[in-house]
């Protein structure tokens, strides 16, 4: 049976983002409390609508511990809105935890940094993991796309949707941040592949830890600049060296000589750590 948006109540508005609005809602039925992005398609020509229901239906069969749960989708044609239900998770974005890190003058702990490393590499693993010979690039992974759950474990959030709304009429179109985690081979119009995404997990956790992305810029030609030549400050000393190296092994240039999922996963410090957290 198709749910419909009397199945639930909404308890909140999380977010509104630039396709959409996130809120948390409550299944009737039995209390479950859930979120669901509301997102208009009006605008879309017919192929547009077509990307977006096979990029939901990707979703669907995405099923991994540290991403997202996609549960259903409610299509309201009166509205021309889609509703896209997911699972909530309790403990926030990253981006909220690197703004109030920022605020406050704290840093995240060496282990807390290592253990969003492994879920979240685990969670691209899965991404990349070819589905009928279609691999599910990230393309927007960044810290307000990361999101934990009540015991602080990663949920990957929000891709492909990102790209399917960067169609013409989009709002989302409209240029919405500045690039910091651009990939080298993306600045020299090259193709992205899996290493643009271990480019921006990398630029994800040197954030995460130090509170700023490695390359920063007042304007967009000097920050391509120094992307394309890739040098940036180490981690604050409070880190160890061991993840300063892991974290500048996924930030070079190079996209050969960046590490493959496989290979963090097996690196001896990610294995030590990872049986820590088990
Ligand atoms: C400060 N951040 C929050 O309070 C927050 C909370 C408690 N939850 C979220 C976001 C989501 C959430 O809770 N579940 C989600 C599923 C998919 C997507 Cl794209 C986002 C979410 C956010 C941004």
């Amino acid at each position: 049976m198709p749910s419909t948006l009397e199945d639930f109540e909404v308890i909140g508005t999380i977010g509104t983002g630039s396709y959409g609005t996130c809120k948390k809602i409550r299944r009737k039925k039995d209390g479950k409390v859930m979120v669901w992005k509301e997102m208009e398609y009006g605008s879309m020509t017919e192929s547009e609508k077509q990307m977006l229901v096979s990029e939901v239906n990707l979703l669907r069969e995405l099923r991994h511990q540290h991403i997202v749960r996609y549960y259903d989708r409610i299509i309201d044609r009166t509205q021309a809105i889609i509703y896209i239900i997911m699972e909530y998770c309790q403990g926030g974005d990253l981006a909220s935890i690197i703004s109030r890190n920022r605020k406050d003058g704290t840093h995240v702990s060496e282990d807390f940094a290592w253990k969003i490393l492994i879920q979240a590499t685990l969670a691209l693993k899965e991404c990349h993991r070819r589905k009928n010979g279609k691999a599910v690039l990230h393309r927007d992974l960044k810290p307000a796309n990361v999101f934990l759950d009540a015991d602080a474990n990663v949920k990957l959030g929000d891709f492909g949707l990102a790209r399917v709304l960067q169609h013409e009429h989009s709002l989302a179109q409209t240029y919405v941040g500045t690039p910091y985690y651009m990939s080298p081979e993306l600045v020299n119009n090259q193709s992205y592949n899996e290493k643009s995404d271990i480019w921006s997990l990398g630029c994800m956790l040197y954030e995460l830890c130090a509170l700023t992305p490695p390359f920063t810029a007042t304007n967009e030609g000097d920050l391509k600049r120094k992307i394309r030549i890739g040098q940036f400050p180490r981690l604050p000393t409070q880190y160890s060296l061991e993840l300063d190296m892991i974290i500048r092994r996924m930030i070079q240039v190079e996209v050969s000589m960046r590490p493959s999922i496989d290979s963090i996963l097996a690196d001896s410090v990610v294995q030590r750590k990872q049986d820590s957290l088990n």
